[in-house]
């Protein structure tokens, strides 16, 4: 069998413009010194942020403190660039502006990252690697209460139907899957019709840095859905938070088609979901040293 060469971190990261890395809420101190640190990090579009994306946190909140060694330490939305061109992906400021005011608004601990937002594309792995660095490098990761310093474990959480995309052909490279699984780890929460099991089956060798978290109240929001309802002229206030609402109404926001039809995820069976026509030569330009 073939060896694989395991991925090397990358280093060096460029920054968009006038970017600074939120840590506000970041918790500096360890609250309880037996625990490993871990810093929450989920990617995606967000357009719009729905009440969804924000208690897939709370979900992992619960699941980490009755299930784990771990402590959450931080917990942050990395809204995707728009070279990621996704059918419906509105301007990265705007979705950008609708996470903070998400996060800002309705939790005590949620914070945004716009690292990935305003620049080029930039994989998965890579923004794992920009965390690592910022949190472990720049901050200095956090300490106990007996002032011993402690190195915090960077984590994906994400959706049962993102993961399952890591099973299909050609969507992220396995050198990626690798750090992300091995180095890194996730939580998946289950996603009404994308199945734990399906998304999983694949990704067996990192089984011991994959945890999964079934949704016991079962909520199919989904971001595609909140679109249709706005170009309809339906309402979709409780659906995502009042403050997310107003901006989107006063700034007349996903009210055209768009290019493309729209797919929902989850109920997508025919496969390549996660497979997108990302910018040429953004994708793919590797940061790594
Ligand atoms: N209802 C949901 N249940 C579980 N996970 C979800 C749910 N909605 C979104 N997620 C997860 O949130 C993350 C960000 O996803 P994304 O921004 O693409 O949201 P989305 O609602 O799936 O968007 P879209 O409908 O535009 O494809 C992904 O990991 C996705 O799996
Ligand atoms: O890094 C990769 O190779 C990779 C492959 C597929 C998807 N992703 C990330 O997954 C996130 C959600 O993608 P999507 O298409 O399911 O909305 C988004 O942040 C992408 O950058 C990342």
């Amino acid at each position: 069998m073939a060896t694989q060469t395991p991925a090397r971190r990358t280093s060096t990261f460029n920054n968009p413009p006038d970017y600074s890395f939120a840590s506000h809420r970041f918790h500096k101190t360890l609250r309880n010194s037996s625990k490993q640190p871990i810093v929450l990090v989920a990617c995606g579009s967000f357009s719009p942020v729905t009440y969804l994306h924000l208690r897939m946190f709370e979900m992992a909140k619960d699941y980490v403190r009755q299930n784990t060694d771990f402590e959450i330490v931080g917990g942050y939305l990395s809204p995707v660039s728009d070279k990621y061109k996704k059918p419906g992906l509105l301007n990265a400021h705007h979705r950008v502006h609708m996470c903070s005011l998400a996060a800002e608004q309705t939790s005590s601990w949620l914070m945004i990252d716009s690292w990935e937002a305003f620049q080029n594309y930039q994989r998965t792995a890579v923004v794992l690697d920009h965390f690592d660095y910022e949190i472990n490098t720049v901050l200095g990761g956090v300490h106990t209460q007996e002032g011993e310093h402690r190195n915090v474990r960077i984590m994906l959480l994400a959706g049962s139907d993102l993961i399952s995309t890591m099973s299909e052909p050609g969507v992220w490279s396995h050198t990626d899957l690798d750090h992300i699984l091995g180095r890194y780890g996730t939580f998946i929460i289950e996603r009404a019709g994308s199945g734990m099991d399906q998304a999983t089956d694949s990704l067996a060798r990192w089984r011991n840095n994959i945890y999964l978290i079934p949704q016991l109240i079962q909520n199919d929001v989904s971001s595609t859905k909140v679109r249709l309802f706005l170009r309809r002229g339906l309402s979709v206030r409780y659906l995502l938070p009042a403050a997310v609402v107003d901006y989107i109404e006063e700034n007349n926001l996903y009210l055209d088609d768009g290019p493309g039809p729209e797919k929902e995820k989850g109920k997508e069976k025919d496969g390549a979901a996660g497979k997108r026509d990302v910018d040429a030569g953004s994708s793919k330009k590797s940061m790594q040293s």
